[in-house]
């Protein structure tokens, strides 16, 4: 697992969505062979959803051939209720962007099934091939998605109790009434993200920070459902300062470490390009970083 930590909240968000596009050009998607990508709802994702569209403005990037499938919704509040996940996706990015409302997948929380709804979602992205790109936030409590404390790490999607602590955090969308939160949700699950080929992880603010030090200098729990990205042989957490507060000094310097000496390799790669130094010829940037072999595809992280 890679963390990178930036300066502040957008600085991640700069760095995930030159990550995102650089990822959707590299695999050059095509009506045949789109790219899919997972995506998250909250604040986190927020400053990423507008550096996309203005890259989008600027021809930048086009999300023609991009299938999306997003992580969770509300059970019962109707679909153009203003905090929806389903508004929010449509206010923020889709309509602004020219993905074809066709390609966006969203859970159904008035679904007359809701369990059949959840089946059949599970059954699209499969069909789809799977996600390439999972990008996620967390809850302060450590969860993805809406995998509360204690949930399997094994999880599909599926209807889900909210947590208190939950429904507390959420109830800023709601006039800061809880009595107005949906207690329920349908989302995908922690082994539905894990499935990815490779997941993005967005950490910011120091009310994560707990959970972040959870999530990385802790073992993989249940209580701490994004821990499970430790086992993902392909991620990544994008933090900024504020969130690093309960890390050890000494894991803040590793990983800051560990990307300057990537930076260097990187440097020497293109003086090897360009003639100079050619043992690293052929070495793929992100197996310097983590020694972990990417998947095959061209580019896979902006190191
Ligand atoms: N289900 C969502 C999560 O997917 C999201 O990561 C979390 C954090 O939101 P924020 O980024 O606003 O802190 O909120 C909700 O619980």
């Amino acid at each position: 697992m890679r963390l990178y930590i930036r300066d502040n909240s957008q600085a991640v968000a700069d760095y995930v969505s030159d990550y995102v596009v650089a990822r959707i050009k590299a695999f050059n998607p095509s009506a045949e062979r789109p790219f899919v990508l997972g995506l998250p709802t909250g604040s986190s994702p927020l400053e990423v959803y507008r550096s996309l569209v203005k890259k989008y403005r600027a021809g930048d990037i086009s999300f023609k051939h991009v299938v999306t499938f997003n992580m969770d919704e509300y059970v019962g509040l109707p679909r153009d209720h203003p905090e929806s996940y389903h508004s929010f996706m449509w206010t923020n990015l889709f309509q602004h962007i020219d993905i074809p409302p066709t390609q966006v997948h969203l859970l159904d929380g008035n679904a007359d099934n809701l369990d059949e709804e959840c089946r059949r979602y599970e059954e699209k992205i499969k069909d789809m091939g799977g996600i390439e790109l999972f990008l996620g936030g967390i809850g302060p409590d450590g969860h993805i998605a809406f995998n509360e404390p204690g949930s399997s790490l094994q999880s599909r999607t599926r209807v889900k109790t909210l947590a208190y602590d939950t429904i507390l955090a959420n109830s800023r969308f709601f006039d800061n009434d809880i009595t107005k939160v949906p207690k329920l949700a349908l989302t995908v699950g922690v082994g539905t993200v894990m499935d990815a080929r490779e997941v993005v992880i967005i950490i910011t603010g120091a009310h994560k920070a707990l959970a972040l030090a959870k999530c990385i200098e802790e073992g993989v729990n249940h209580m701490w459902t994004v821990s499970a990205i430790q086992i993902h042989p392909f991620s990544m957490i994008v933090c900024d300062e504020d969130a690093t507060l309960e890390l050890h000094v000494k894991t803040v310097k590793y990983f800051k470490s560990i990307e300057m000496v990537h930076h260097q390799l990187i440097g020497q790669e293109r003086m090897s390009l360009a003639g100079g130094i050619t043992s690293l010829k052929g070495v793929d940037k992100a197996t310097l970083v983590s020694g972990t072999p990417p998947p095959a595809s061209p580019i896979k992280c902006k190191n």
